[in-house]
């Protein structure tokens, strides 16, 4: 790597952390910039997802923490451990999926865990604790090509776990699983989480990890746009919005926009009502639903229903974005309070 004096001392807070990652791939066509001195803190114990559209260089920054490739400048550090120039002092303390591993699709999955435990010598005392941690205990037995896409995935899961690793990295785990292999996922990662250990798990599915992060850092185009405690993210990050059913739903929103408010027509025929952007730079504006009630009875239009829709992490990201190309991304990425201990993620 070069230039890796440029960035500023990292802090030894957080299970993982990289400042000023940079990264840029040739190509045919010249360079694509892939992750541009991007900052990552990931704190210790508790899932920390790591958000992005595809594309947007998550893949890209979880080889460079495993060292699989390089970086043109920036420093990281994996429990307090400068990598990748000291990674092999740390690289048992980290289990990570980054591709799909093989497996035997004629032997089971116990057998496909006890082959590797001997190879990377873990002992195959091991095989039954982490067949017990992904939940596959009762279908050990079976062949490996009988099992679910879900099922191998969390075999794969188990296999990162067999050396009792604190740190687990997961790139975009649940691609291509059903919303049953979804959730088995996520509860696999929260259980980990929840016996103290740190999870890094990327997707470009925002709302899905959103159920199971602590922590997100959210980027674009090889940037950070955002990071921090979910909640906060949510609380701080996108509008609220309310549903609105109301008689005369086109009379109503001309009446909601002339009172300074945005409204969106639903195929319901409801209204979808926020606060109108602030001006570039502003946080959005606190908002009282009775300026809609009000705005409504005044001209005679009652509201039947009036539910408030909570932001999730995918508007938060589309509103993040919005403010880039307004060119008012002036966002403080939201800061951590002091980092939790470990098992003292917030359970979701
Ligand atoms: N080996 C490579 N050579 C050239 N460009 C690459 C290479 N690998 C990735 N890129 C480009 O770098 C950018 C970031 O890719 P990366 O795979 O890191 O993103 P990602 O967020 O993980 O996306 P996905 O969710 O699709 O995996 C993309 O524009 C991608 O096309």
């Amino acid at each position: 790597m070069t230039d890796m004096t440029a960035a500023a001392e990292p802090s030894t807070t957080y299970a993982v952390e990289a400042l000023g990652l940079r990264k840029t791939y040739r190509t045919r066509g010249g360079r694509q910039v892939a992750v541009a001195d991007l900052d990552l803190r990931v704190p210790a114990g508790g899932v920390h997802g790591f958000l992005g559209p595809n594309g947007s260089g998550k893949t890209t920054t979880i080889r460079m923490l495993l060292g699989l490739i390089s970086a043109d400048s920036g420093r990281m550090r994996v429990f307090d451990t400068e990598v990748p120039h000291h990674l092999p002092s740390v690289v048992d303390r980290i289990g990570a999926i980054v591709e799909q591993p093989k497996f035997f699709p004629a032997f089971s999955g116990k057998k496909n865990l006890e082959l590797l435990a001997q190879a990377i010598g873990a002992g195959s005392g091991q095989v039954g604790r982490v067949l017990d941690e992904v939940g596959l205990t009762e279908r050990a037995r079976s062949k490996y090509r009988t099992y679910s896409l879900g099922m191998k995935q969390r075999l794969a899961i188990a296999a990162t776990l067999l050396k009792d690793p604190e740190l687990l990295i997961f790139d975009e785990p649940t691609n291509g699983l059903d919303p049953a292999g979804i959730h088995e996922i996520r509860a696999t990662m929260r259980g980990l989480a929840d016996r103290g250990k740190t999870v890094l798990v990327s997707s470009h599915i925002l709302s899905e990890v959103q159920l199971v992060a602590d922590t997100v850092t959210i980027i674009g185009r090889g940037r950070l746009l955002a990071e921090g405690p979910v909640a906060e993210l949510l609380s701080r990050g996108a509008p609220a919005s309310f549903r609105v059913v109301v008689a005369e739903p086109g009379r109503a929103a001309a009446v909601l926009t002339a009172g300074g408010l945005a409204v969106e027509p639903s195929p319901d025929q409801s209204l979808m009502v926020r606060p109108a952007p602030a001006g570039p730079g502003l946080p959005p504006t606190p908002f009282d639903p009775a300026r809609i009630t009000e705005a409504l009875a005044r001209e005679g239009l009652y509201v039947r229903e009036l539910v408030p829709i909570r932001p999730d992490l995918e508007q938060v990201f589309l509103s993040l974005t919005a403010e880039e190309h307004l060119g008012a991304h002036s966002t403080a990425p939201i800061a951590y309070g002091p980092p939790p201990g470990p098992g003292q993620g917030g359970a979701r």
